[in-house]
């Protein structure tokens, strides 16, 4: 429960909703209450009134005696009405505050969680899986939002109205309070557990909601798999047996959905018979009215729903509980990544690794071993190596995605963890391993590290200069054509391009491909680094590849092999060393040849 404190800044900040809410609640108790009286004095009247018009049996005032009871009965009716209506409208107040003030929360803490996933280093993201994290955002924020709103409101209601009947029952008469109120702890008991079982079962059917959609999903995104190993039919069984215990889990839940309304109402029937039976024996006694009967089954009534409440106001905050400690849990994680500067720097390119050594920790795997190298402004260093030798993880500890374990990188001459970090990623141009194109136009894919909006001539040179302009200009709708899941499918190369030209519209002092020309036919990866080597003098880039023909005109080239620098130089020079670099060489060379023309 003590998750729950969390929640009560929001309170505080809302309290100017909250407190007119619970003013309004305890308002339209009273004028729920009141009728139970009104009808009480009604119903004496009617007794009263009924002895009086027999008296007057064959008189001619009876006439008169009738009008005067009728008209007021009808003013007791009335009464009722007025009541009744003001209820209303104060239970409408008391939800447009309360309940309002419920979605203000979830929308603030929407809002907050989103906020501090965008502040989490890529380590948190590779440990959490993404359906989990999708989770906290939606299934645990209205969790709690049911806590800060309905639960909040039921519970002042319930108490509000016990407090109120229970005055006015005990004012009455204290014997028949007591044995009326007897069966409702039954009652809230029962309905707490059933609300557990339903809560239970209700989660389970969530879990197997996500299951079922989770495999959907994947066999829509591997469906060109499925078809081309004509897997349909098998993949349809699974499908039906998915579907198959979500069936059966929905069925056992309105098992008990389906006793659980007769069992309500059995025993908020057995509230009234003991109230008629204790009343009648005191009425008869002489020390209440039967008006005072009539006046209780109002009561007994009234206090249904707030006692049907309890029992599910109870799971509410539970439910809320645990959603809130999920919530919290990460909330309180820490970036692992993070910096104290504030000091903007204008980048000028030299970058230099001091014995990085770097482990993965989810995996243990050393993915870099003490690597050193410099690079100077202007210059163009290339880094090339075996698959799994720890590229990728030099170009994200130079972008800080994680922090090395021990050595230091530094930034012209500044360790890393002391620039400020936002301002030093704005100044570079990073073009990851694993292309990432937003569903959006292509325009605003490329566009997409401006903020401002980018004029159409900025982004076509991006594309010119990554080579991609051509085939943009084929599409019907050019740089508005959509892309992604609402629109076309680019092929991987134009991928690869699109989020190059994503990179150069910042015209970074720093560039960093990390083996983004895979998928591009050499001509056209000529084509781009000429024009690099037009764009970028002075500006540094560091290009991670695979083809030694990529990389050939580098200033310098890092061999690493096993997270380890095995060769370092210019391309004449190593040729000479006789290495891996060359061995390298020759056998790409050897498979170009092969390739048909
Ligand atoms: N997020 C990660 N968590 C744990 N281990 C990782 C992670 N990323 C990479 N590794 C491991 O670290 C080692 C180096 O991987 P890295 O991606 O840096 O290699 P690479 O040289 O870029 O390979 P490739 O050329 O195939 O892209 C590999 O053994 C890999 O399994």
């Amino acid at each position: 429960m003590k998750d729950l404190a969390y929640l009560n800044k929001f309170f505080y900040k809302y309290r100017w909703r909250l407190i007119p809410g619970v003013i309004f609640v305890v308002i339209s108790n009273i004028f729920g209450v009141l009728p139970a009286k009104v009808i009480q004095i009604a119903f004496d009247l009617v007794t009263e009134n009924i002895s009086t018009y027999r008296l007057f049996n064959g008189f001619d005032r009876q006439e008169l005696v009738y009008e005067i009871f009728g008209y007021s009965l009808l003013l007791f009716g009335l009464t009722v009405l007025a009541l009744a209506l003001l209820r209303g409208i104060f239970l409408f107040f008391m939800r447009q505050t309360i309940i309002l003030m419920s979605r203000h929360i979830e929308y603030d803490l929407k809002n907050e969680i989103y906020q501090h996933y965008q502040e989490l280093s890529m380590s948190f993201f590779r440990r959490n899986n993404t359906g989990d994290l999708m989770n906290r955002v939606t299934e645990d924020v209205s969790r709690v939002r049911m806590y800060v709103g309905p639960a909040i409101m039921y519970t002042i209601n319930t108490v509000v109205l016990f407090l109120l009947v229970i005055i006015a029952m005990i004012s009455v008469n204290l014997k028949l309070a007591i044995y009326s109120l007897l069966p409702l702890p039954i009652l809230a008991l029962t309905i707490y557990y059933v609300h557990n079982i339903i809560n239970q079962r209700s989660e389970k059917i969530q879990e197997r909601l996500s299951k079922l959609s989770g495999f959907v999903q994947e066999t829509f995104s591997g469906i060109r798999v499925i078809k081309a190993y004509v897997r349909e039919n098998d993949i349809k069984e699974k499908f039906a047996a998915e579907s198959n215990s979500y069936k059966k889990d929905s069925l056992a839940l309105v098992q008990v959905q389906a006793t659980f309304f007769p069992a309500m109402l059995l025993l908020v029937g057995l509230s009234t018979i003991v109230t008629v039976y204790i009343g009648g024996i005191e009425v008869m006694n002489g020390t209440i009215t039967s008006g005072n009967i009539a006046e209780f089954i109002v009561y007994v009534n009234q206090l249904t729903f707030p006692v049907t409440s309890l029992g599910w106001v109870t799971s509410l905050v539970q439910r809320a509980a645990a959603s809130q400690k999920r919530i919290n849990e990460f909330l309180h994680t820490r970036p692992e990544i993070s910096y104290s500067s504030n000091t903007r720097f204008e980048l000028k390119g030299q970058v230099e690794f001091k014995n990085v050594s770097f482990v993965y920790p989810d995996t243990g795997i050393k993915a870099l071993d003490n690597v050193s190298f410099e690079v100077k402004p202007g210059e163009f260093l290339a880094i090339i190596g075996r698959t799994g030798s720890g590229k990728s993880t030099l170009a994200n500890l130079l972008m800080r995605m994680y922090d090395s374990d021990s050595g230091e990188i530094k930034i012209d001459g500044q360790t890393i963890t002391e620039l400020n970090l936002n301002h030093f990623r704005s100044q570079v141009g990073f073009v990851p391993q694993e292309v990432f194109l937003f569903s959006d136009t292509i325009a605003n894919n490329i566009a997409f590290g401006e903020s401002s909006k980018t004029e159409l001539d900025k982004i076509e040179q991006a594309a010119k200069d990554a080579a991609v302009y051509n085939n943009i200009a084929e599409f019907d709708e050019g740089f508005d054509t959509m892309i992604g899941e609402r629109g076309i499918t680019l092929s991987g190369g134009q991928k690869q391009r699109v989020s190059i030209a994503r990179a150069l519209i910042k015209n970074p002092r720093l560039l960093i491909f990390d083996d983004c020309l895979s998928a591009i036919d050499t001509k056209t990866e000529e084509e781009i680094l000429s024009n690099l080597g037009k764009n970028l003098d002075g500006k540094t880039s560091i290009i991670i590849a695979h083809r030694v023909s990529t990389i050939k005109n580098a200033d310098k080239i890092v061999v690493l092999d096993k997270g380890q620098i095995v060769e370092q130089g210019t391309h004449k020079s190593l040729l000479k060393a006789n290495g891996i670099y060359k061995d390298m060489y020759e056998k790409q060379l050897l498979e170009e040849q092969e390739l048909p023309e």
